[in-house]
C-alpha cells in the first residue's frame, strides 16, 4: 500500500473500499476496493473531504483483476460470443446470436483447475438466445499473477476444429418433416397433439415445420413415410407414437428398415428413454416416444439443439447423457 494525492492517483488502484456520506441522503461505499482511479473521480473524492488515498501496488509480473478478466474472455470466446463490459473483476459472455452453446468442457474444466481461475459456463449443448448470457469468469484475488491468465491464454490456443473454448453455433437452415404413426390418430378416433407440440417447439428456436404427413402402424407404410419425406429433401426427420414394446409397435424397425445407420435406441434420459436417432445420409431420423407429446422436457430437447446445429450425434454423446438424466422433480 502506498499513499498518493488525490490528484496524482488516476489510473492507480484503490486498496480499500471508500465510504461517502451525505446526510439524509446516501451512505455506502463510493468506490469499492480496486476501483481503478478514473479522472472524474477526483472531484467527488474532494467531495468526500480526501486529500489522500492509499492504492495498491501491482508490481511487475502480476495483473489487476479487471485486466486478468478481460485477457481471460478474450482468449475464450469464440463466434457468437460477445464481451459484456468488465464490472468488479467480472467478464459476463453474451451470445450474439441465437443458437447452441458449445464448450470446450474438457480445457475449461482444466482451466478451473489452476488456483484461483473461476469460469462458470451455462450446460453445453444447450440453446441460448441471442443477447443471453452464457458465462461469466473471473480471477479470484484482486490481483493475480499474470503467468496464470498467460497459462489460460495457452490452453485456450490449443483449440482444435476452428471452435474456441466457449462458441454459439447458429442453426443450419432445416427442412422438417413429421411422419405420425398410430391407427387411432390416422383414422381421427384421437386428435393429433405431435403436430401442434413439434411445431411450437421447433417455433422456438426460429424452424418451421415443411410438411407433416400420417400413417397407421403398418412397417412398410412408415418406411415408405420416411422414404418419401429424405426424397423430398428433409433435413430432419420426426417419426411420433409406437416406439415401445407393444404390439402394435412398429416405428423402430421402420427406422431401422429405412435408415443407413442407427445410433441408439433408447437414451438414458427419463422422461423420453424410448427415443431412437438414425441417419438416412446426412438426414437425421428421430423416433420420438410418447413423453415427447406429453412431458415438457424430454430427451429430445437435450439431443435437439446439436442436431440444429449440425453436429453428429455418437453413442457415446448419448452415454453421457445418463448422469444429470433425470429431468423429473
Ligand atoms: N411394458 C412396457 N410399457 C411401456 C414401455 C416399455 O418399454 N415397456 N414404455 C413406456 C414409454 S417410455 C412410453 S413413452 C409409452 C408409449 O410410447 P409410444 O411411443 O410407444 O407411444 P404410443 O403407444 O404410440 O402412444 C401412447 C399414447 O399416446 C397417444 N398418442 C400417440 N401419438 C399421439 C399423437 N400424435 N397425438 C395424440 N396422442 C398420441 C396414443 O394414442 C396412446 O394413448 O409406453 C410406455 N409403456
Ligand atoms: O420413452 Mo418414454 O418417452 O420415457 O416416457
Amino acid at each position: 500500500m502506498r499513499e498518493v494525492p488525490v490528484e496524482q492517483a488516476v489510473g492507480l488502484v484503490l486498496a480499500h473500499d471508500m465510504t461517502q456520506i451525505v446526510p439524509g441522503k446516501f451512505k455506502g461505499a463510493a468506490f469499492r476496493k480496486g476501483h481503478v482511479i478514473q479522472e472524474e473521480d477526483i472531484s467527488r473524492l474532494y467531495d468526500m473531504g480526501k486529500r489522500h488515498i492509499y492504492v495498491m501496488e501491482i508490481d511487475a509480473g502480476e495483473l489487476h483483476e479487471d485486466e486478468a478478466a478481460v485477457r481471460m474472455a478474450t482468449a475464450l470466446a469464440g463466434q457468437g460470443v460477445l464481451l459484456a463490459p468488465v464490472h468488479e473483476g467480472k467478464v459476463v459472455l453474451k451470445a450474439a446470436t441465437s443458437g447452441m452453446l458449445w464448450v470446450d468442457k474438457r480445457r475449461v474444466t482444466e482451466m478451473n483447475e489452476i488456483d484461483e481461475i473461476s469460469i462458470a459456463t451455462k450446460k453445453p449443448y444447450s440453446h441460448v438466445d441471442a443477447g443471453e448470457s452464457v458465462a461469466g469468469l473471473r480471477p479470484i484475488p484482486l490481483v493475480i499473477a499474470e503467468e496464470k491468465i498467460a497459462h489460460v491464454e495457452r490452453m485456450a490456443r490449443e483449440a482444435v476444429g476452428g471452435m474456441a473454448m466457449i462458441d454459439v453455433l447458429p442453426y443450419k437452415p432445416q427442412c422438417i418433416h413429421l411422419v405420425t404413426t398410430g391407427s387411432e390418430i390416422a383414422s381421427g378416433r384421437v386428435q393429433d397433439q405431435s403436430g401442434p407440440i413439434l411445431r411450437e417447439k421447433m417455433a422456438r428456436y426460429g424452424l418451421g415445420i415443411a410438411q407433416q404427413v400420417f400413417v397407421g402402424d403398418d412397417t412398410s407404410d412408415i418406411e415408405q413415410a420416411i422414404r418419401s419425406a429424405h426424397a423430398a429433401g428433409a433435413t430432419l426427420i420426426c417419426v411420433t407414437g409406437g416406439m415401445s414394446v407393444d404390439p402394435d409397435d412398429r416405428t423402430p424397425l421402420a427406422i431401422r428398415n429405412s435408415a443407413s445407420q442407427v445410433v441408439s435406441y433408447g437414451t438414458p434420459v427419463l422422461p423420453g428413454s424410448m427415443l431412437m436417432l438414425a441417419y438416412l445420409r446426412e438426414t437425421v431420423i428421430f423416433g420420438l416416444p410418447g413423453a415427447v407429446i406429453f412431458d415438457s422436457k424430454t430427451s429430445f430437447d437435450l439431443l435437439l439443439p446439436r442436431v440444429l446445429a449440425g453436429i453428429a450425434i455418437t453413442k457415446k454423446d448419448i452415454a453421457q447423457l445418463g448422469v444429470g438424466g433425470w429431468l423429473n422433480a
